[in-house]
C-alpha cells in the first residue's frame, strides 16, 4: 500500500483493545535531531486517559531506549519496549533485556564512529547495545552512508542486523524486533486476549504490523510510505485526534455525546 491512500481506521472499543504506540513520528512529531523530539503535553494527558480506559493495556514500542522513552513521556511510566524490541518492561514493571556481548558492542560502535568521522551533519546515536547513524542534515549522503553502515553490519552478523529508518541507518541486535515485543505483551495480562491496535510511522513498525495482522488486530500507518498496514492517518496530530475521539466514546465504540 502506498502513501496516496488515506484510510481512517475503524474505532475499536478501548475496553477490549490493547494499544501499541510507536514514539518518534507517531506520538512525537519528527524533529531535526533525537534530542529535539518532544511529545506534546496534550498527548501525554491523552495517554494517561487511554491507559486508564484500556485497564493498563497500553504500551509504547520504540527504537529508543526505555530510559529515553520514560524521559520523553515524563511523568508517565508506561509498559514499554525499547531498542526495537531488545528491551521490554511489562505492565507490572518486570524488565527484560536481550543479553549482548558488551565488548563486541563496543567494537561495533568504534567501527561506526569511523564511518562518520570528519563528516558534517552525520553522527552516531549511542544507545548502549544499538547504534543509529543519523544523516538528516546530510541527505545527499544517504546512499553512501547506508552502504557503509550495511557493510559494518555484515561484519557483525549474525548477532547484529541492519535497520533503516527515517534519515537513519541503525545496527541493532538481531533476533528481536517490534513484532516480538508485541507478542511478548500479548502473552500477559492485561494485554492477553484483547484486540491489538498498533500505530507507527517507520520501517521498524512493519514487524509489529505483521504480528497485529496475524492476531486479527488493527495496524495503522502514520504518514506516507509503503506499508502492510491497511489503515493510515496522515500525521501524529491526526493520530492524537483519533485517539482522543476513542477516549471520549463510551464502551463498544459509542459516539461521543454532543
Ligand atoms: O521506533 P521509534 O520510536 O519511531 O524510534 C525510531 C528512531 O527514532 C529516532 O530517530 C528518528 O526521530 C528523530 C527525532 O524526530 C529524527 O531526528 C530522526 O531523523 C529519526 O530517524 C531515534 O533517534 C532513533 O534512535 C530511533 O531508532
Amino acid at each position: 500500500m502506498t502513501g496516496s491512500e488515506a484510510r481512517r481506521p475503524p474505532p475499536p472499543d478501548l475496553a477490549q483493545c490493547a494499544l501499541f504506540l510507536d514514539l518518534d513520528g507517531t506520538l512525537a512529531p519528527i524533529a531535526p535531531s533525537p534530542e529535539a523530539a518532544r511529545v506534546p503535553g496534550a498527548t501525554l494527558a491523552l495517554l494517561g486517559r487511554l491507559a486508564a480506559a484500556t485497564g493498563g493495556a497500553l504500551a509504547v514500542v520504540s527504537g529508543r531506549s526505555i530510559d529515553v522513552i520514560d524521559r520523553l513521556l515524563h511523568p508517565l511510566r508506561l509498559p514499554a519496549a525499547g531498542l526495537h524490541g531488545a528491551q521490554w518492561r511489562g505492565p507490572g514493571g518486570q524488565a527484560w533485556e536481550l543479553p549482548v556481548d558488551r565488548e563486541r558492542a563496543a567494537g561495533l560502535l568504534a567501527r561506526l564512529r569511523d564511518v562518520v568521522a570528519g563528516q558534517t551533519g552525520i553522527y552516531v546515536e549511542d544507545k548502549g547495545i544499538s547504534f543509529a547513524i543519523h544523516y538528516r542534515h546530510a541527505p545527499r549522503q544517504e546512499a553512501r552512508i547506508r552502504a557503509e553502515v550495511a557493510a559494518v553490519a555484515a561484519d557483525f552478523a549474525p548477532d547484529y542486523a541492519l535497520q533503516f529508518g527515517k534519515m537513519v541507518a541503525e545496527v541493532k541486535p538481531r533476533g528481536v524486533d517490534k513484532g516480538s515485543a508485541v507478542e511478548r505483551f500479548m502473552a500477559v495480562a492485561p494485554f492477553a486476549s484483547r484486540l491489538p491496535v498498533m500505530a507507527g510511522d517507520d520501517l521498524t513498525d512493519e514487524a509489529a504490523f505483521a504480528v497485529v495482522a496475524r492476531l486479527g488486530g488493527v495496524a495503522i500507518k502514520i504518514g506516507d510510505g509503503d506499508t502492510s498496514a491497511p489503515w493510515r492517518l496522515p500525521d501524529p496530530a491526526a493520530l492524537a485526534r483519533w485517539l482522543d475521539d476513542l477516549s471520549a466514546r463510551g464502551p463498544a465504540g459509542a459516539p461521543r455525546d454532543g
